[in-house]
């Protein structure tokens, strides 16, 4: 017989996410953050690879990284407004866990399944995050596609990616919903 959670139901139907320039202090300490980071990591993975780490960048870190995004947008020479947004993920945070994807060669796992499971470890630390009551945000942006900023910023090897910078804090506002997939139009039903 199934075993129903409403209440866990009623939190995916209705979760969501809050833009990062609105969330505030507080943000979760490293005890308040540790649950979030294990549930996080209680994420499928095919042939147990653990294709994915986390880099929490706690709000020490925000000011270094906010100016080399202003650096590698000059060396870039991209346009003021590309460049100012690259700063301001940083520069206007105060807390983000950088979820890496790392996927190895495997004969066994193809490397799809491995992103996707570093794919599934940003879900699963959004809801984490919202879960605990935090509002919570995936970002992605420029830098997290420079290989200067990841390299000299948080450290990644060449083979590694960022999946997704997630944002953490503290609710402020609460933008109007976003419109929602039509699931009849995107579900197809196979019976026979
Ligand atoms: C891989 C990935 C990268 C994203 N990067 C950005 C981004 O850089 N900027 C942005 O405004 N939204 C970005 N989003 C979208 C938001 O995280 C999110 O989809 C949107 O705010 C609604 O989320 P919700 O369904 O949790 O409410 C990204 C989403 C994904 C899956």
């Amino acid at each position: 017989m199934p075993d129903p959670k409403p209440e866990v139901l009623d939190f995916l139907l209705s979760r969501r996410s809050r833009p990062a320039k609105t969330l505030a202090l507080p943000v979760p300490d490293r005890a308040a953050l540790a649950p979030i980071l294990t549930a996080a990591l209680r994420t499928p993975d095919h042939g147990k690879l653990e294709p994915w780490r986390l880099i929490v960048l706690e709000a020490g870190a925000m000011p270094r990284l906010a100016a080399l995004a202003d650096a590698r947008a000059e060396a870039l020479a991209l346009d003021p407004d590309k460049s100012a947004k690259g700063r301001a993920q940083f520069a206007q945070s105060h807390l983000a866990v950088v979820v890496v994807a790392r996927p190895e060669p495997s004969d066994k796992v193809p490397e799809i399944e491995q992103i996707l499971s570093a794919g599934a470890v940003c879900l699963s630390l959004l809801n984490a995050a919202q879960a605990a009551g935090w509002g919570a945000n995936w970002l992605t942006g420029w830098p997290a596609y420079d290989r200067g900023f990841l390299r000299e910023g948080l450290g990644l090897a060449e083979t590694e990616f960022v999946a997704g910078i997630v944002h953490i804090g503290s609710e402020t506002v609460a933008p109007p919903e976003r419109p929602r997939p039509d699931v009849a139009s995107l579900t197809t039903w196979v019976s026979e």
